[in-house]
């Protein structure tokens, strides 16, 4: 292009002006600044160095929130910025006639869902996909289009209806308190970190206002429903070093009032073992908030109280330590002032005492034909697990149940919405020194939320060329489907292989299932080896890089084994809260009690899993996707600060890579025709007799214009 304006040169002189020379020095020497640029994909050209560029200058430019193709990029700022989401700025882009030709926000993407609810044009259903890595502000996103939608889908027809919807907003945003005090945590990504991902489904319901059909339609916010997946349960009873367990141990141990103490015995200065870096003082550790939340969602001060006491309970049961026992045939002896614990942690949990203590130290084993009991005391070890595996089975129900009535709470009688929209707040991709069970659930669902993006987006592509009626192109892009097949496929997959070892039940080493996965999947181009690694793994090539997975523990977490007798003991309780989380139920047997011998499928967390995503996504295509990529410009959390290196494996994890790689594979320069006549309209004038004007382009935007230059 440089060359052809030069090549043009002796042309301007036939027009002999020194103005034209001022703006050819222009012209070469000036884009667009990047910082002014809405869109990734309109970037010249397309490239991960010029994207990256672009959002460091928004950055600098305090601009957070820029578009990219379908996708809304959201960099996290790490500093309060009120004016970015008050009322008023929400009330702008709702009443804006076109939101997306206003700055790209948060609340575009809240107003174009919002309308397209409206419009009732099928699919009418929407979600809003939020992902990113940790601390990247997903919970932060999903919290600001709850309120947004609170406030623009709240305009009911009378001061009665208004109440009501006043009120159930309410209860929807009163979800988020509790759930962030049971689900999150402090780690070293994210002082607030969601242990769990969730999809939220605001339903919403037709209303018509005043009595004409002619009046624009409301959609009003009438209740919702929250999905929630893979609670990080296991940080109950082990928190890595510098993390904190989840918040609202924390609030209960500061924020009790002394009768409470006493009730709970929680003594102010009391140490825990379960409850690292109590020092540490969080904005998430106020009590009063959570209490607040819960009494407004219905749940009452009595079970309110009975729910931290069973909590303190877990306290207590974690200071229960064991010593190695001399005698192989005896149980394990209690450490110095271990006894106490256990004493206080039936108290609270309303256990007997005795029959706790013997079921964390002895195991009942039926054998032969007549399944005969034999009782064999625990190794230490075994012990300390049983202990982990009761808190992690308490906790994980009480998180159920609470999902459970949160939903009684917010969720609106069937008949009464007909229209929802989503927001899926899941663990971004993850890939650590050391990955296990937990990194391959997510990394599996990351891919399969992925292929989903991917096809929208080549299909909005494809849309959009055909709308600028641009011959047919089609864009030819490898999806992740081999990735895919590797875990999920069908006969053999990683996740078959893993299941298959918890089906029979057999002795397995970690070396065992690496070479059981190398040699059955050999042929897929995404497993990689681990010839340099010590410890027995496998690697995943995933869209976003290679992940090694440690084969070490894989199967026992897959089966996430509870001994039948943990759930027994817990069904003796006293406690009116345990006696609902451990009803007396026979069907709990047929599943916590697999037979070794057994076909019968077993529901390992993979299984389970799987299921719980294959219904996810079939939600999400029926309805129209949206997307927002959190980026975290730093790992400090510190505002104003730009790591390239940390944004650009960012960009990789969430796919925008992808989303620039297929923007590349069609047509990767994308210039509007105002843009296009205000940059080259110079080569108009270039033309001899060409009628370009002197004040830049025509106002009609047109093509004409622009093939009249690109002829030029
Ligand atoms: N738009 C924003 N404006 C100001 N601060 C923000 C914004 N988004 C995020 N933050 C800050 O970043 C922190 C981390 O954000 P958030 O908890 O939403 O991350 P996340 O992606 O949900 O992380 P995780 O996956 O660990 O739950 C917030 O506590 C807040 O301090």
């Amino acid at each position: 292009m440089l060359q052809q304006v030069n090549g043009h040169s002796s042309g301007s002189d036939a027009h002999g002006g020194e103005s034209l020379r001022e703006d050819l020095q222009e012209f070469l020497g000036g884009e667009a600044p990047l910082h002014q640029l809405d869109d990734l994909t309109k970037v010249n050209p397309v490239t991960l160095e010029t994207v990256l560029r672009c959002l460091q200058a928004r950055y600098t430019a305090d601009t957070f929130y820029t578009n990219a193709g379908c996708t809304l990029v959201a960099l996290n700022p790490f500093k309060p910025i009120p004016q970015l989401y008050s009322p008023e700025l929400m009330q702008e882009y709702h009443a804006a006639p076109q939101p997306q030709k206003l700055k790209p926000h948060i609340f575009t993407v809240g107003e174009q869902t919002y309308r397209s609810v409206k419009s009732l044009i099928e699919p009418v259903n929407q979600s809003v996909v939020v992902s990113g890595e940790s601390g990247a502000g997903k919970t932060w996103t999903s919290r600001c289009l709850m309120k947004f939608y609170a406030v623009v889908a709240a305009s009911p027809t009378s001061w009665e209806n208004h109440k009501i919807a006043e009120r159930i907003e309410q209860r929807i945003l009163n979800s988020n308190p509790v759930m962030e005090a049971f689900g999150n945590a402090c780690t070293l990504r994210n002082n607030n970190s969601s242990r769990f991902g969730k999809f939220i489904q605001l339903q919403l319901n037709r209303q018509l206002m005043g009595s004409s059909l002619l009046v624009p339609r409301a959609q009003q916010m009438t209740g919702a429903a929250v999905q929630t997946y893979l609670l990080e349960k296991t940080r109950v009873a082990c928190q890595a070093s510098s993390e904190r367990n989840f918040h609202i141990f924390y609030q209960i141990c500061k924020g009790a009032s002394a009768d409470e103490r006493l009730q709970w015995h929680l003594p102010e200065g009391a140490a825990f073992s379960w409850l690292p870096n109590p020092e540490r003082t969080l904005e998430e550790d106020c009590f009063e908030v959570t209490r607040e939340a819960m009494l407004l969602l219905g749940i009452d001060a009595p079970t309110q109280n009975n729910i931290f006491q069973a909590l303190a309970g877990l306290l207590h049961l974690g200071n229960t330590r064991f010593a190695d026992s001399e005698d192989e045939a005896q149980p394990c002896p209690l450490m110095d002032g271990a006894e106490c614990s256990v004493r206080t942690s039936a108290s609270l949990l309303r256990l007997p005492e005795d029959p706790l203590l013997e079921t964390l130290r002895i195991r009942t084993i039926r054998a032969g034909r007549r399944q005969q009991v034999f009782r064999k005391p625990c190794s230490r070890a075994e012990c300390d697990t049983r202990r982990d595996c009761l808190a992690k089975l308490v906790y994980a129900r009480l998180f159920d149940w609470l999902v459970s009535v949160i939903n009684s709470s917010i969720c609106a009688d069937p008949d009464s919405w007909t229209t929802f929209i989503g927001l899926l707040d899941v663990y971004g991709f993850e890939s650590f020194p050391t990955n296990s069970l937990e990194q391959l659930c997510i990394n599996y669902a990351n891919e399969k939320l992925q292929q989903h993006f991917v096809a929208h987006y080549l299909r909005a592509q494809q849309e959009e060329y055909t709308a600028e009626g641009l011959e047919w192109s089609t864009v030819s892009y490898q999806d992740n489907q081999t990735c895919l097949d590797l875990i999920e496929g069908s006969p053999i997959s990683i996740c078959s292989l893993i299941n298959e070892e918890c089906r029979l039940n057999r002795p397995s080493s970690a070396a065992q299932l690496q070479t059981r996965i190398e040699s059955s999947l050999a042929g897929s181009p995404c497993l990689g080896h681990s010839k340099l690694s010590r410890e027995p793994s496998f690697i995943v090539v995933h869209y976003a890089g290679s992940v090694r997975y440690h084969t070490a523990g894989l199967v026992e977490k897959n089966k996430d084994p509870i001994p039948p007798e943990l759930t027994r003991l817990l069904q003796q309780s006293q406690d009116p809260l345990l006696k609902v989380l451990f009803p007396a139920d026979p069907e709990e047997k047929s599943q916590e009690e697999p037979s070794g011998q057994s076909r019968a499928p077993v529901l390992t967390v993979v299984s389970k899993f799987k299921a719980s995503l294959e219904q996810l996504l079939q939600v999400l295509h029926s309805t129209t996707p949206h997307y927002i990529r959190c980026i975290k410009p730093n790992s400090q959390g510190r505002a104003q600060m730009f790591h390239q290196e940390e944004v650009l494996s960012q960009l990789e994890a969430c796919g925008l890579v992808e989303t620039i790689h297929i923007s590349a594979a069609g047509f990767p320069i994308r210039v509007s025709h105002r843009n296009f006549l205000e940059r080259y309209e110079l080569l108009r004038r270039l033309c001899p007799g060409a009628a370009a004007s002197p004040h830049g382009p025509p106002p009609d935007e047109g093509r004409s214009a622009s093939r009249e230059a690109l002829g030029s």
